[in-house]
């Protein structure tokens, strides 16, 4: 039974007469909060339980009528202090800490205790702060976090307690109509949860299995939906599936909070998942599900199971999306043709796959070219070197359609020693490729030796090197560039600073992070309130994305627009994803169909950000 959300609905006409934003009527579902309505919160929290509430806590922030009404006279010092004031006191705190992970463990603590005041700083000083809270801050947080462990936040899903699954869940849907602005709709509380993000954290980042420690990974990918593309934090549930741990540091630390066991697999972590799955469609069924950081095997697998459902893997889609929209930009840049790029892909796991996917998807649509001949652009490296046929049963399913043949391998002078395999440097030697992408977690294995010898052969060569955090990055920009006299054209996962090229000029280093894309993705599908997440909704996002960089008017330009300025790019992008939602026949929402038409009162990209969510505080209104 979910109670504690009676009769808001009743109050969903209240708003500013100024008003050209949505209303929360029924047939505008809140998607996102209507925040510029500013229809009061109903809560029957006081005092101290008011001020512990971090979805509804304004702290210092509180007027003198609410102190008033809500009986926190008592509890809070005199002076009310505006947002802003706020903001500047949190900001001067967060400087004061030393280092990246007592920043991250601010920040976090400051989410928990007054959650607009937390975006409030996150959006006001995005730049500096998504270091932070997300890459490359949230590995060394995730590797601590039961060390580090203040509050639980997000929601833990564990395998041994797997039976009261569904209470736990509802549990999550209670507290949040409780307790935040999400149920406009007394009549069906069910519609409070847009987004469900989850991990069952076997393959974090590049650190690999962290075990309970994942769900941090939820809540900084949650964060960014809302900083990145406005949607309300309250309508978005960050979910860890904790399935045990193979990771035997976590196992012999005393401290560990996760299940000391040994991994589940095979049909008990199928059937848990499954579980997991079924409950949220039932529970939240107008929520889209975010599969995040899983391991390769599973991670395809589950995409292809639930590929009818709302759904996408940010590693192997969102990743795919934003490496094929720098390198459009890239070759744009360069003044060649995607199609007759040679592409080197070295770690062939799920985001060097999703790469290829996506860039093979873009070789068919764009290029007309045969699935076949779309194939044939590319050589895969992994620990075993370049993926060739021979390789057979040890091939994972999504490898197979990129190995090479073979013969073509067979007279290849090879550089490197033994001859049991083919590696980097051969692969680099024989194919010459246009294009380099590293998602291997293997730092700095993109040597001098190597670089230079991608340089002799190609004019402008396309470097990608995408593994987070910082530390695991194949190359530093500022050494690709210097090994080829600045020509290279340089992207990487995690965030570099500038690098400076003489004479004054410096090259800016598009961070080619899936957090570009995915916040905008979610966006789209959730205001389409999409059956599936498709590939051309996953095209079109990439198309709009490289249709905004800035390298396409200066060449010396970033190959991708800054992360910091992901909510504009977040409007254009959900906005092709919109639209070919509703042209795939996929969207259901009758109010974003409408816009789409062109039969709404704004156009779309307005109603897109009129339904964004700000960090503003509400007002709140007692009711007993
Ligand atoms: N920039 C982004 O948006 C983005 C998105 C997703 C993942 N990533 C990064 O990509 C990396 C890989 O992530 P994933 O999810 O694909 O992990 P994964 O475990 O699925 O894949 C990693 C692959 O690299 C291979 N590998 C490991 N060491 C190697 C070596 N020395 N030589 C060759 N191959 C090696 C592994 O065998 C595996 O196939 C991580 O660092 C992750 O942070 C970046
Ligand atoms: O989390 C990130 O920074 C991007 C990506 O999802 C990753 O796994 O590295
Ligand atoms: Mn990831």
């Amino acid at each position: 039974m979910i109670r504690g959300s009676s009769s808001r609905i009743a109050r969903t006409r209240v708003g500013p007469s100024n008003s050209r934003t949505a209303t929360r009527g029924m047939a505008d579902r809140p998607i996102i909060a209507a925040n510029k309505n500013f229809v009061p919160i109903r809560t029957n929290l006081r005092g101290s339980a008011l001020l512990n509430t971090p979805r509804l806590n304004k702290g210092a922030g509180f007027s003198r009528e609410e102190r008033q009404i809500f009986g926190l006279e008592g509890f809070l010092p005199y002076d009310v202090h505006s947002l802003e004031k706020q903001a500047l006191r949190a900001y001067n705190q967060l400087l004061k800490q030393p280092s990246v992970i007592l920043k991250h463990a601010f920040l976090a603590s400051l989410r928990d205790q007054n959650q607009v005041l937390f975006y409030k700083i996150m959006q006001d000083h995005l730049k500096e702060l998504l270091g932070v809270l997300y890459t490359p801050g949230a590995a060394e947080a995730v590797a601590n976090y039961s060390n580090l462990f203040r509050r639980p936040v997000g929601c833990y899903i564990s395998f041994p307690n797997q039976d009261g699954m569904r209470a736990q869940l509802e549990g999550h849907l209670l507290d949040v109509n409780r307790t935040a602005d999400v149920a406009y709709d007394s009549n069906n509380p069910h519609d409070a949860i847009d987004l469900v993000v989850v991990t069952d954290a076997e393959a974090i980042l590049g650190i690999g299995d962290q075990g309970v420690g994942g769900i941090t990974i939820s809540t900084s990918k949650a964060a960014l939906y809302t900083l990145g593309a406005g949607i309300n934090p309250n309508r978005i549930l960050p979910v860890v599936l904790d399935c045990g741990t193979d990771n035997h540091a976590l196992f012999s630390d005393s401290l560990y909070m996760g299940w000391k066991r040994t991994r589940i697999r095979g049909k008990n972590y199928d059937q848990f998942v499954d579980r997991f799955i079924q409950n949220c469609r039932e529970l939240y069924p107008n929520a889209i599900i975010h599969f995040e950081d899983f391991g390769m095997a599973n991670a395809y697998r589950l995409m292809e199971k639930y590929k009818d459902i709302p759904m996408f893997n940010d590693d192997i889609q969102g990743t795919g999306a934003v490496a094929l929209a720098a390198l459009i930009a890239a070759i744009k840049v360069s003044g060649a043709r995607l199609a007759d790029q040679r592409i080197v892909i070295y770690g062939a796991g799920s985001a060097g796959m999703g790469i290829a996917d996506q860039i093979k998807d873009g070789l068919m649509i764009l290029e007309g070219l045969s699935e076949e001949e779309a194939s044939r652009r590319f050589w895969c490296v992994d620990r075993n070197g370049l993926l060739v046929e021979s390789m057979g049963n040890n091939l994972r399913h999504a490898q197979l359609p990129y190995a090479r043949p073979d013969a073509e391998v067979e007279d290849w002078a090879k550089s490197e020693g033994d001859n049991d395999g083919v590696w980097l440097m051969d692969v680099v030697k024989n194919v010459k490729p246009t294009v380099l992408i590293g998602t291997s977690t293997h730092s700095r294995a993109f040597s001098e030796d190597l670089i230079r010898e991608m340089g002799k052969h190609v004019e402008r060569p396309i470097i990608f090197p995408m593994s987070n955090p910082t530390a695991l990055c194949e190359v530093d920009p500022a050494d690709a560039l210097h090994w080829t006299e600045n020509r290279a054209l340089v992207a990487t996962g995690s965030p570099f600073p500038p690098v400076e090229l003489g004479g004054g000029k410096q090259y800016t280093v598009a961070q080619t992070n899936n957090a570009l894309i995915y916040p905008a993705l979610g966006l789209g599908a959730i205001l389409a309130r999409s059956r599936t997440i498709s590939n051309s909704m996953l095209m079109a996002g990439v198309n709009s994305l490289a249709s905004l960089s800035p390298a396409l008017t200066n060449p010396e330009a970033s190959l991708l627009p800054d992360l910091a300025d992901v909510r504009n790019v977040s409007v254009e992008v959900a906005a092709a994803v919109c639209r070919q939602a509703v042209a795939d026949g996929n969207a259901q929402d009758e109010n974003t169909i409408k816009v789409v038409q062109g039969k709404g009162s704004l156009p779309l990209e307005e109603y897109i950000r009129s339904r964004m969510w700000d960090a503003v505080y509400r007002p709140l209104e007692l009711v007993d």
